[in-house]
């Protein structure tokens, strides 16, 4: 089962940068999702990838590009999202091609055409599919030579919740057998549900890498939230310690006259350890993780290209924390307990993004 190594890899357009010296690394027995803003270079990345483009750096498949790969489709499986279906030819015969073309035994035409659900409409031209049927059928002949790598630019374009269901389990179970599949998609809860890894590059460039649960929770949205009736105590300690303290946003106070507060930058590890070293009570300690959407917008926010796109109130023009004086709980509801130690070096009032992986600019 095959690593993918892609090593900076750049491409340009004229003037307009595509990619800029990416490089990254897909294991085998993974779903690494692909992520990045309208623009970004994720199409480009995967071309170049493929040898489809011209560009620089390489990329290798088990120690061998692309185009040294005897028989490539038994190696690589790709859908990418121009597909190449001949008008008029019917989705069996276009993937009996392929197979011909490819030494694939025909007879494996059925077998993906039964794995992607388009048996009983294999006789069917594909100019007359849906866009969730002609994906289907780009799955089939990116699944034609049973690859040990498969590389899918938005295959879920156009499948409905049954499609996106179905394509979900079937990577997993690809993913499940050892195989390396590296995938895009616009479908950030979707992407939260199938990937363990993730590549997230803006404006051609690499923003992180590593595990899914790792972005998210290098994401400023993720918070400790804690409930004691010494905060007083707690919060200054946490502080000092580099937290970022404050009262709850989410807190409705529904639940006790004792606020919760929100902890930043520290795990619920430390903070359940100073507590402790305190002598604190604490009557609620636990996680409040951001979701993979508002991760990836924090994470991107000064890498959309196009910005034409209202974001909801929640997930856009999130204000840097108060740099104002540290004030107790009660007195100063929403104020830190202290200033955050990560502070920007271009001047701006805008909080640096967290570093993931060491990947980040
Ligand atoms: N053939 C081309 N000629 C000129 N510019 C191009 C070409 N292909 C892509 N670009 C530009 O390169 C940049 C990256 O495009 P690319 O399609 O790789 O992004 P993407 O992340 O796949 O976008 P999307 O998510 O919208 O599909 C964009 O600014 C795009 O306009």
């Amino acid at each position: 089962m095959a690593v993918i190594r892609a090593d900076n890899l750049g491409k340009s357009y004229g003037s307009k940068v595509a990619v800029i010296d990416l490089s990254f690394q897909v294991n085998p027995g993974s779903v690494t999702g692909f992520l990045g803003p309208n623009g970004s270079g994720k199409s480009t990345t995967m071309r170049l990838m493929l040898g489809l483009d011209n560009g620089s750096g390489n990329t290798t498949y088990d120690g061998q590009p692309f185009q040294s790969l005897n028989q490539p489709m038994r190696h690589v499986g790709v859908l990418l999202e121009a597909k190449p279906f001949h008008p008029t030819r019917t989705a069996r015969n276009h993937l009996r091609m392929l197979a011909a073309a490819n030494g694939i035994s025909t007879s494996r035409v059925d077998e993906v055409l039964a794995m992607v659900g388009l048996s009983t409409v294999s006789n069917g031209r594909p100019k007359k599919f849906s866009l969730g049927m002609g994906q289907r059928l780009g799955m089939a002949a990116a699944l034609l030579g049973d690859p040990h790598t498969l590389i899918l630019d938005e295959p879920a374009n156009g499948l409905d919740p049954e499609g996106i269901q179905w394509l979900r389990n079937l990577l997993k179970q690809l993913a499940g057998e050892g195989r390396s599949v590296f995938v895009s998609s616009h479908l950030l809860s979707e992407m939260a549900l199938l990937a363990d890894q993730l590549v997230v590059i803006g404006r051609g460039r690499m923003i992180a890498s590593g595990q899914v649960t790792d972005f998210i929770r290098s994401s400023d949205r993720t918070s400790v939230i804690v409930r004691s009736p010494d905060i007083e105590r707690l919060g200054p300690k946490l502080a000092e310690l580099g937290g970022f303290v404050e009262a709850d946003p989410e807190d409705t106070g529904a639940e006790s006259g004792l606020p919760r507060y929100s902890v930043k930058r520290l795990s619920i590890e430390q903070v359940g350890d100073t507590a402790y070293e305190l002598g604190v009570r604490l009557h609620e300690l636990f996680v409040r993780e951001a979701t993979l959407e508002e991760a990836f917008l924090d994470a991107t926010e000064r890498d959309q290209e196009f910005s034409g796109i209202e974001l909801p109130p929640e997930l856009a023009g999130r204000q840097p924390p108060s740099t104002g004086a540290a004030g107790p709980p009660g007195q100063a509801t929403r104020r830190p307990y202290g200033e955050p130690e990560v502070r920007p070096s271009d001047g701006s009032d805008r909080e640096p993004p967290p570093t993931h992986d060491g990947d980040r600019r």
